[in-house]
């Protein structure tokens, strides 16, 4: 179908589409394909301006380090189009000097607050706007973390693809309300960083709907401006010259109406990535300037029509629509990377770092009571010795951890450590505090000793993989703490009945060894927490809030587990649907910590399950809008549960809402995330958790149709704290 026609079809069904509930984790619904339509009449009306080498300028980057942006094109002074900047990325603006280093996206994943990820997204777009960075190159949810130690699995939302569309729908819609193009990546199938650049990653038709396209299609769905096309190969084609997947999938099952562009240096040929959908090449050269496959080669193929002028025109005509539609076209400041733009910003950065701390077990030591002395232990809990941008795009694991290494890092503005922000408190308390700032096992009984609680701090990291720290090329080997953090925990519950344990990590690590030791009380997993690392922990530690993150991926007792390990070769996706929770739940093994699983300082009891439903078996009808075919979007039944607050403290709940499908279905996990809802609630509240399922929500994808169904018969409706913390089920029928 021709793409306007897509975006006329689209508006037209978009108008009929309904409100969600407040409590909802999808608040509102995006924009609409209208504003796509008004872009592309005015690109329509600029294209008609421009010369062929215009468009080959505007579809072809400058060429590695020749811009002030990682990515850049050249201005068209005919239509007023500027240089156009790119630049990482999902956590802020990368190398900026007066902007924040926003959490990184599995910290804002496990809030499994929506309207903080939005703000979050809000306030990445607003800096980049600052910085005249016109497209900003996140969020990620390419890897969705099928390998628990994928090296680039932090830059994403968490281990489910409901989570991940619901996420960067919200960041989305967030950095795009700043008028900054937002670029959703990597397309796809990128799960690990190990041969990344040579692999092939093999999925099968109805894995790739149901796992890996899902947030692609919410992003989409959110008028996401463009879409990274990743290293790899999918099923033997490089992913950015991959009909299939980019005409066929992106552009033409979802109608995506906005431009593709490639990952740095992805592109292999000329002909094959503009035939098979790719419409931007960057950074335009390779890093030593030499090879260029667009800007004169394009060029040639075009006027020897090996590539219509037809297709050099669609390209050039989706990346001006988005320009467009951001309204780019007037006030938007002159790019400066280094621009001051931090706002109040950091207000957003200690909330999603405090709330998507996790906590994982309790004995009752949390949270801390005016201690008279705490001991605090470990390299991680002060900034590293060398400040906190020491390492190049963050590629060491020195001192605290507030983020992974790789093209997905910005600079810290500042960093307060554990100790900083535990000293802070403590002076107001009275406590002493002493502190080993080393993960020497030697001495630490004399620290720990006699201390009213002793605080130990670990960490596992990981990135990507053009930087190796500490031999870890992206990838992590195993899912052990770094830097002997089993052997320090139990150097130090060997002195202490009083271990609070607190993790930062890129990802799941085995805590076997730690969790066997009876002096530990307490551990909390702080995840990534960027530069507000040490306050948003004392805010958990001391009670200043009850924690409410829950896990975004699945704590498994060991690495074998998972089942599935990073691949030497290609990436054959064997394991189809079943990765994180849905292969634990299908192979009916105990993880130490579930998916969403996290504990409070409240207690909250479930109540009242109510389920509506007008659910109708059978496949998608609706015209095709971005995101899909525009029914898939309707909500088909609604399920409601009561949530109280039945402890003593004010906290938050995050009752999720997990779907089986019916037995008419073909085999699938035995259960999924369809719905979450974070609840704040006073002591004795109750509130309402309203999840609307739409009709995709519902559907599994039928090969044979080449469509989403909903199955016929009875669906079962779990509502729980967890994902093996079922409190309330029910069915509903289609
Ligand atoms: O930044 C844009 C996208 O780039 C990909 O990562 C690249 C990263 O940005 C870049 O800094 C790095 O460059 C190094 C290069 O790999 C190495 O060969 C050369 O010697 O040094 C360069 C500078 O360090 O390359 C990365 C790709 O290999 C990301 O995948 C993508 O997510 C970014 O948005």
């Amino acid at each position: 179908m021709h793409l306007q026609s897509l975006v006329l079809l689209a508006a037209a069904s978009l108008a009929r589409a309904e409100t969600h509930d407040r409590h909802d984790a999808r608040q509102t619904a995006p924009a609409g394909p209208e504003a796509w339509t008004a872009a592309y009449a005015k690109a329509s009306t600029a294209l008609a301006k421009m010369s062929q080498s215009d468009k080959i300028n505007i579809v072809t980057g400058v060429g590695w380090d020749k811009g002030p942006c990682v990515g850049n094109t050249p201005a068209i002074g005919s239509i007023g189009y500027p240089q156009l900047c790119l630049q990482d990325g999902p956590l802020g603006v990368r190398f900026g000097t007066g902007s924040n280093a926003f959490t990184p996206g599995i910290q804002a994943g496990s809030t499994w607050d929506v309207e903080l990820i939005r703000q979050r997204g809000a306030y990445i777009g607003a800096e980049a706007r600052g910085c005249g960075v016109h497209n900003i190159l996140g969020p990620a949810v390419g890897p969705m973390g099928k390998h628990p130690d994928g090296g680039r699995n932090w830059e994403g939302f968490g281990a489910d693809p409901y989570l991940q569309g619901v996420a960067a729908a919200a960041t989305i819609e967030g950095i795009q309300s700043a008028g900054v193009q937002s670029t959703v990546k990597h397309f796809i199938g990128n799960e690990q960083e190990l041969n990344r650049e040579t692999m092939s990653s093999t999925i099968d038709d109805r894995t790739i709907h149901e796992l890996y396209l899902w947030p692609f299609a919410e992003a989409v769905r959110s008028n996401v401006a463009s879409v990274m096309c990743s290293y790899n190969k999918v099923n033997g084609t490089w992913a950015c010259e991959n009909d299939k997947i980019l005409n066929g999938l992106l552009k033409n099952e979802l109608g995506f109406p906005g431009y593709v562009v490639s990952d740095w240096n992805a592109q292999h040929t000329t002909n094959g990535a503009a035939l098979g959908g790719m419409d931007m090449t960057m950074p335009g050269s390779d890093y030593s300037g030499k090879s260029i496959l667009w800007g004169g080669q394009l060029s040639q193929a075009v006027s020897s029509n090996q590539v219509s002028k037809a297709r050099l025109d669609d390209m050039a005509k989706r990346i001006l629509a988005a320009w467009y539609l951001l309204k780019q076209d007037s006030g938007f400041p002159r790019i400066n990377i280094k621009a001051s733009v931090q706002g109040n910003h950091k207000e957003n950065i200690r909330a999603v770092a405090r709330d998507g701390i996790v906590l994982l077990k309790n004995s009752g030591i949390l949270p801390l009571k005016k201690p008279g002395r705490l001991a605090v232990i470990g390299s991680s809990a002060v900034v590293n010795p060398k400040g906190a941008n020491a390492c190049v795009d963050r590629g060491c694991n020195t001192g605290a951890l507030g983020m992974g290494w790789g093209s997905g890092t910005t600079e810290y503005p500042y960093f307060v450590a554990p100790y900083d922000a535990i000293k802070t408190r403590a002076q107001s308390d009275g406590t002493t505090v002493t502190l080993q700032n080393s993960d020497s096992t030697s001495g630490v009984q004399s620290v720990a000793s006699g201390a009213d609680a002793a605080i130990v701090f670990i960490t596992a990291n990981s990135g990507e993989g053009y930087i190796t720290t500490e031999g870890v090329a992206g990838d992590r080997p195993n899912l052990d703490p770094w830097h002997n953090g089993n052997q320090l925990v139990q150097a130090v519950a060997q002195a202490s009945q009083n271990v609070i344990v607190v993790v930062h990590s890129t990802g799941p690590i085995v805590l076997e060894t730690i969790q066997a030791l009876p002096g530990v009380k307490a551990i909390v997993w702080a995840g990534l927490p960027s530069q507000e690392n040490g306050n948003a922990l004392v805010d958990v530690l001391y009670g200043l809030v009850s924690p409410s993150g829950k896990l975004p991926y699945t704590i498994g007792k060991s690495r074998n587990d998972y089942g599935i390990k990073v691949s030497t070769g290609n990436d054959n996706f064997s394991e189809g649907l079943y990765i994180d929770y849905r292969h634990f739940d299908k192979e009916n093994i105990t993880p130490r910590y579930e998916f969403g699983f996290g504990l409070s300082y409240t207690n909250f009891t479930f109540s009242d399950i109510s389920i509506t439903s007008t659910a109708k078996a059978g496949p998608a009808t609706g015209a095709v809008a971005p995101g899909g075919r525009a029914d898939l979007f309707d909500t088909v039944a609604t399920v409601t549960a009561t949530i109280t607050n039945s402890g003593a403290v004010l906290g938050a709940e995050v009752p999720q809402l997990y779907l089986t499908l019916p037995a008419s279905a073909p085999s699938a996990p035995p259960k999924q995330l369809r719905g979450f809802v974070k609840l704040k609630l006073a002591p004795g509240a109750s509130g309402t958790a309203t999840f609307n399922l739409r009709r995709k929500d519902l559907s599994y994808w039928d090969t044979r149709l080449q469509n989403w169904v909903v199955p016929s018969g009875s669906f079962g409706v779990g509502v729980g704290a967890s994902s093996r913390d079922i409190r309330l089920t029910g069915t509903l029928t289609a």
